[in-house]
C-alpha cells in the first residue's frame, strides 16, 4: 500500500514526511535515489546519493517504481518491498501520476505552498541557489495544477503542526477505511 506526498520543490515534502513517519507507526519512509550531489547542511538520509552509472544500473535492473529526470539530474522511486504497512513516497507531481497509473488504491496527498512567495522563501532559507529557486518556481504553478488532478486530497503547508496533524489524520481514516475492505 503505497501513500504519496507530492508537490513543488521546496514546498515541505520531507520535512512533513519525516514527522508523519513518526507519528504513524505502520508508515515507512521510502528514500529517493538521486544522482544530484548532497546540498551543504543537508542530511546524507535524505536521498541515497548515487552514480549515474550505479542509478542507470539500477533502471536497467527494474528496481525503480518511477523515475525521472529533472534540470540534469536522475531521481528514482525504488519499488516498495511487500511489507505489512504502507510506505511513504515523497515525490514529485509527475511521479505521482505514474504511482496513480500503477497502484490506483495509493492515497495521494498534494502539499501546496501559502503562497509563491512563502515558497521561495523556503528555498531561499533552505541555502538554495537564486538559478535554481528561480527554475523551481517558474514550474511550481503548473505542477501544482498536475498535483491536483491526481491528488485525492491537497494540503496548504502554513503552520507544520497543523499541516501534520491533518495529513496524520487523513492517512490514519485511508487505512481504517481499507482495513474494513
Ligand atoms: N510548514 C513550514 N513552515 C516553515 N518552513 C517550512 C515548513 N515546511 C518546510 N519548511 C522549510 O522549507 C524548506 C523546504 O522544505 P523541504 O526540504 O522539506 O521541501 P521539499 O518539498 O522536500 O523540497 P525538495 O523537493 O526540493 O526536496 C526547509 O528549509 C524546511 O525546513
Amino acid at each position: 500500500m503505497i501513500v504519496v506526498l507530492c508537490g513543488p520543490g521546496g514546498v515541505g515534502k520531507g520535512t512533513v514526511a519525516a514527522e508523519v513517519v513518526r507519528r504513524v507507526p505502520m508508515l515507512e519512509l521510502s528514500r529517493s535515489w538521486t544522482t544530484r550531489a548532497i546540498r551543504p547542511g543537508e542530511s546524507p538520509d535524505a536521498y541515497t546519493f548515487v552514480t549515474r552509472e550505479r542509478f542507470v544500473a539500477a533502471v536497467e535492473a527494474g528496481f525503480f517504481l518511477e523515475w525521472e529526470e529533472f534540470g540534469g539530474q536522475l531521481y528514482g522511486t525504488p519499488r516498495p518491498e511487500g511489507g505489512v504497512g504502507s510506505v511513504l513516497l515523497e515525490i514529485d507531481a509527475r511521479g505521482a501520476t505514474t504511482v496513480r497509473r500503477l497502484e490506483p488504491s495509493s492515497l495521494i496527498i498534494g502539499l501546496e505552498p501559502p503562497s509563491l512567495e512563502v515558497l521561495r522563501d523556503r528555498m531561499a532559507r533552505r541555502g538554495d541557489g537564486e538559478h535554481h529557486i528561480e527554475r523551481r518556481l517558474a514550474i511550481a504553478s503548473e505542477e501544482m495544477v498536475l498535483a491536483r488532478t491526481v491528488a485525492d486530497h491537497i494540503v496548504v503547508n502554513g503552520d507544520l503542526a497543523n499541516t501534520v496533524e491533518e495529513v496524520v489524520g487523513l492517512i490514519e481514516a485511508w487505512m481504517v477505511a481499507r482495513s474494513r475492505g
